[in-house]
């Protein structure tokens, strides 16, 4: 069954004053896409106020919380709106990075199946960038042998977060894991929950993460969370395990029940 309840975009920005204009813009052109949202996450620059002007509802986070916060809160609006108009269902959420600029309107390949109810989550697989990266592929191959380990799956690009998901789909993920760690969660959630997921080759054109300090720093970071997003979900299948345990004071035992 497809998604008649149309289609929300949803742009998490951080200081993206130069590029979100063209992002927002190419958003709204998308066909089946009634509502634009840009989640204004802490900048300190004038993305705000370019991205309503150029059409978008505004949402904004007061501090920095990052890129999965960014996406909550952007689907938590999508979900006001669904429920202020009865419109045949939710809407099914298309997420898209604010640096895409005109490309964004490629997107409209990793809709279709979402919309048709083929897939309930389509990933962007986006083609060589004409500039080059600085990553050595660390970050990358973390998050796809996590994946694989925990799904069965082998995703081509599992940090790509050019993403569109059902609202049932998204909901099994909540609450994201947090950070850089958000596409890596998904993945494993969505999968994991019994949903189909696939990745669709997507014209993207984005602005490349650099091999200087500044790009090292940010990949540690995005290491980091990817560890931490698959720690959690190790975790969470892990048995419980009660070897005769005695509770060591009466206290406890009250606490416990015993
Ligand atoms: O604190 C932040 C930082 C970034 N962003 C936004 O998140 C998006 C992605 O950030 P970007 O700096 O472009 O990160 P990249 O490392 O280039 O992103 C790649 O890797 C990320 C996962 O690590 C994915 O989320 C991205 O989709 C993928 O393009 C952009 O719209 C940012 O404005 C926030 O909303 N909050
Ligand atoms: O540049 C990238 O593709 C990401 O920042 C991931 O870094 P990596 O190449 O070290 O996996």
């Amino acid at each position: 069954m497809g998604v008649p309840g149309g289609l929300a975009v949803i742009i998490p920005a951080k200081d993206e004053a130069e590029r979100i204009a063209a992002t927002v813009e190419a958003a709204l052109a998308l066909p089946g896409a009634d509502v634009v949202i840009v989640v204004d996450d802490g900048s300190s620059d004038s993305t705000a106020s370019i991205a309503q002007k150029a059409g978008a509802q505004v949402v904004s986070h007061e501090v920095n919380r990052g890129k999965a916060a960014a996406m909550e809160t952007g689907a938590a609006r999508a979900a006001l709106l669904d429920a202020s108009v009865d419109h045949g269902g939710p809407r099914a959420l298309l997420f898209i990075d604010a640096d895409l600029g005109a490309s964004a309107g490629a997107t409209s390949t990793i809709v279709e199946p979402v919309l048709a109810g083929e897939a309930d989550m389509t990933i962007a697989l986006i083609p060589p960038q004409a500039t080059a990266g600085g990553g050595s592929g660390k970050v990358v191959r973390l998050s796809r042998k996590g994946i694989r380990a925990s799904t069965g799956w082998t995703a081509t690009q599992p940090l790509s977060g050019t993403r569109c998901i059902s609202r049932p789909a998204f909901d099994v993920a909540l609450p994201l894991a947090v950070g850089w760690g958000v596409e890596t969660g998904l993945t494993i959630d969505i999968l994991g929950a019994g949903f189909r997921v696939i990745e669709v080759p997507c014209e993207l054109h984005h602005r490349v993460t650099g091999s200087d300090l500044r790009g090292q720093l940010h990949r540690a970071g995005q290491y980091r969370d990817v560890w931490l997003a698959l720690l959690e979900r190790r975790t969470r299948r892990l048995p419980v395990v009660n070897r005769g345990f005695r509770p060591a004071s009466r206290v406890v035992r009250r606490v416990l029940g015993g």
